[in-house]
C-alpha cells in the first residue's frame, strides 16, 4: 500500500503541520509588542489578510485612525506587515542599513524577481549608478530625441489628424508610448520603435513575476526544472537578445577597433552598460538581460503615474487651460528645452498632487526585516516581516497637507522655490512627507528622468489635445491588490486634437 493511501499517515501529517503552525504562531505572538488591526488568532488572521489584500488603503487608513499614529501590524497572506507612522520612526526606517531592513528583499517578496533572474543578478546592481549618474547627467542633451520619439509614439497610438472625439484605451496606449519613448534613450532609433522590441519589453515585467511565482511555489530540487520547462523569462531574454544582437555586435566591433571613444559613438543606456559591464555581464546576452532590468524599473512605474495624471486631467478638463497657458508661455520663451520645463510649476504640481493621492503603491518605504529589528521606541519587528509607512501617515496626513483628501492641482506651486532654483524640480524632490520615489540612499535612481519625461508628456497632451472621460467627472477606479496599485486598465479617455495647436 502506498503511504498516500493510508489515512493514518495523512492525519498524522495534518496534525504535525497544525502543531508546527501553532507553535510558530505562539512563539512569534509572545515576542510581538505591536497591536494588530483585525484578528490575530491562527487562521482567523487570514480574514484580516483577505481584507488587507483586497482593500489595502481602507485598511491602512483604519489603522492610522484606530492607533492614532502608533505602530500597528496587519496580516497579509504570507507574513505580517508592520506600519510605522511617526516622523522619528520613518527616519529610522529609511536610515536602517540593508543588512537589517532591506528594500530589495521586500520588493522581491512581492515581485519575485530574484527567483526569476537568479541571485547573482540581485547582488550585482552595476546599472543603478549608471541610471543615477550617467542618465541624469545626459537628460538635457538627450531631450530633443526623447521629445521627437514621444511625438512619433503619440501620433501612432493616439491617432492624429482627426477633429472628432476618439476613445483611446488609456492603459495600453500610455504604456506603449512610455516604453517607446524610454527606448529611444535605452537603445536609440530606429530600434526603439521596433514593434517586436516594444512587445518584448512590455511583456518583461509580467514574465518575471510569473516565473518568480512558479519558482517560489516549487520545492528546491525542482526549481531549475520548473524554470526550464515553464519559466517565461529565459525565452523572452533569448528573443530580445536575437533582436539586439546585430546592434550589440556592431558596437562591440567599434569598441574593439577604436577603444573607448569614436566619432558618432551612441549615447544611450545600452552603450553606457557596454562601457561599464565586466565579466559575464559583457556578453551580448548578459547586456540584454541587464537592459531589460532597466526597463523593469523604468517603464511600468512611469506609465502608471502618467495614466493616473491623465485620468485626473480627463476628469477635470477645467484645469487644462491653465496648464496650457503655462506650457505655451514657457515654450515661447525657451522652446522645448530643460529650461522651459523648469518654468512649468503647474504641470509639476499637477503630477505631484496626482501621485500624492494615488501612486503605484499603497505602502511607502517598504522594507523586509533581515533579522529581528527594534525601533528606538521599542517597537519590535521580527525577522522575515515587512515594515513600511503608509500614505495615511504621510501623503494624506493633515499634519503635512491642508485638506489632505482634496485634489488641489496647484498645491505645490511655489512651495519649494529653493529646489526650483537649484534645478531640482519639485516633483522629483523627496522628503519625509513625499515618498513616491522613496527617500534617502535608495531613493529612485531614475526620478529626474521620470520627472522630465512625465512633464514633457503632460505638456504635449495639453497643447495637442482636449481630453475627457467617457463618464464625465468619475475617476476610473484603480485596481488594488496588497501593496500594488494599478490604474484602471479598461477605462477609455476621449481625445480630440485641438484646432490651431502649435
Ligand atoms: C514615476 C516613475 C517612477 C517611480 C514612481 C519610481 C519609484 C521608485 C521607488 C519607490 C524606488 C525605491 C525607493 C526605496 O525603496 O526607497 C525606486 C527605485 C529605483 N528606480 Fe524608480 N521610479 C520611477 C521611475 C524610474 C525610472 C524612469 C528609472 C530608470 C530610468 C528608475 C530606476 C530606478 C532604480 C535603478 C531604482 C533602484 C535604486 C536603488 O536601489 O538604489 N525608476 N523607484
Amino acid at each position: 500500500m502506498a503511504a498516500s493511501d493510508s489515512p493514518v499517515l495523512l492525519y498524522a501529517f495534518v496534525l504535525l503541520a497544525a502543531v508546527a503552525y501553532l507553535s510558530a504562531w505562539l512563539k512569534q505572538s509572545k515576542r510581538c509588542n505591536v497591536p494588530t488591526l483585525g484578528p490575530s488568532a491562527p487562521l482567523l488572521s487570514y480574514w484580516g489578510a483577505f481584507r488587507y489584500i483586497t482593500s489595502p488603503r481602507k485598511v491602512l487608513e483604519e489603522g492610522q485612525v484606530k492607533f492614532g499614529g502608533r505602530p500597528f501590524r496587519v496580516a497579509s497572506m504570507l507574513r505580517w506587515q508592520y506600519i510605522v507612522s511617526s516622523p522619528e520612526l520613518i527616519e529610522e526606517l529609511r536610515r536602517a542599513p540593508d543588512s537589517q531592513l532591506d528594500p530589495l528583499a521586500a520588493a522581491d517578496d512581492i515581485l519575485h524577481f530574484v527567483e526569476a533572474l537568479g541571485t547573482t543578478f540581485a547582488s550585482n546592481t552595476y546599472h543603478v549608478p549608471i541610471v543615477r549618474t550617467t542618465l541624469t547627467k545626459n537628460i538635457g542633451g538627450l531631450l530633443p530625441s526623447v521629445l521627437d520619439e514621444m511625438r512619433i509614439a503619440f501620433a501612432d497610438f493616439v491617432p492624429a489628424g482627426r477633429r472628432d472625439w476618439q476613445a483611446v484605451s488609456a492603459y495600453n496606449a500610455i504604456t506603449r508610448i512610455v516604453t517607446q519613448t524610454s527606448s529611444r534613450i535605452f537603445v536609440g532609433a530606429p530600434l526603439c520603435r521596433n514593434p517586436e522590441l516594444i512587445r518584448l519589453t512590455m511583456s518583461y515585467t509580467p514574465s518575471v513575476m510569473k516565473t518568480g511565482i512558479l519558482m517560489k511555489l516549487s520545492p528546491g530540487f525542482m526549481k531549475p526544472i520548473v524554470k526550464q520547462m515553464f519559466g517565461a523569462i529565459e525565452p523572452l531574454i533569448d528573443s530580445t537578445h536575437q533582436l539586439l544582437l546585430p546592434t550589440i555586435e556592431e558596437r562591440q566591433r567599434m569598441m574593439a577597433q577604436h577603444g573607448a571613444d569614436w566619432l558618432d559613438k551612441p549615447n544611450d543606456m545600452l552603450q553606457w552598460l557596454m562601457d561599464a559591464a565586466e565579466g559575464e555581464e559583457r556578453t551580448s546576452r548578459g547586456l540584454t538581460a541587464r537592459l531589460l532590468a532597466v526597463y523593469f524599473a523604468a517603464t511600468d512605474t512611469a506609465a502608471i503615474c502618467l495614466i493616473y495624471a491623465l485620468y485626473r486631467l480627463a476628469a477635470h478638463p477645467e484645469y487644462a487651460e491653465l496648464l496650457r497657458e503655462e506650457v505655451e508661455s514657457a515654450i515661447a520663451e525657451d522652446g522645448w528645452t530643460r529650461e522651459a520645463f523648469r518654468k512649468m510649476p503647474r504641470v509639476d504640481s499637477f503630477l505631484k498632487e496626482t501621485m500624492r493621492l494615488q501612486g503605484p503603491s499603497s505602502l511607502l518605504l517598504q522594507r523586509k526585516a533581515m533579522k529581528d529589528f527594534t525601533f528606538s521606541d521599542g517597537t519590535f519587528i521580527p525577522k522575515g516581516s515587512h515594515v513600511a509607512t503608509s500614505p495615511a501617515a504621510t501623503h494624506l496626513h493633515i499634519a503635512y497637507y491642508a485638506d489632505p483628501l482634496t485634489f488641489d492641482p496647484w498645491r505645490f506651486v511655489g512651495a519649494d522655490d529653493a529646489a526650483a532654483s537649484e534645478g531640482t524640480s519639485r516633483f522629483a524632490t523627496t522628503s519625509p512627507e513625499y515618498l513616491l520615489f522613496g527617500y534617502g540612499r535608495h531613493a529612485c535612481a531614475g526620478r529626474f528622468f521620470a520627472e522630465i519625461q512625465l512633464e514633457m508628456m503632460m505638456a504635449h497632451i495639453v497643447t495637442t489635445y482636449d481630453v475627457r472621460l467617457e463618464t464625465p467627472g468619475v475617476l476610473p477606479r484603480p485596481v488594488e491588490f496588497g501593496s500594488v496599485s494599478l490604474p484602471n486598465m479598461s477605462a477609455k479617455v476621449l481625445f480630440k486634437e485641438r484646432v490651431g495647436k502649435e
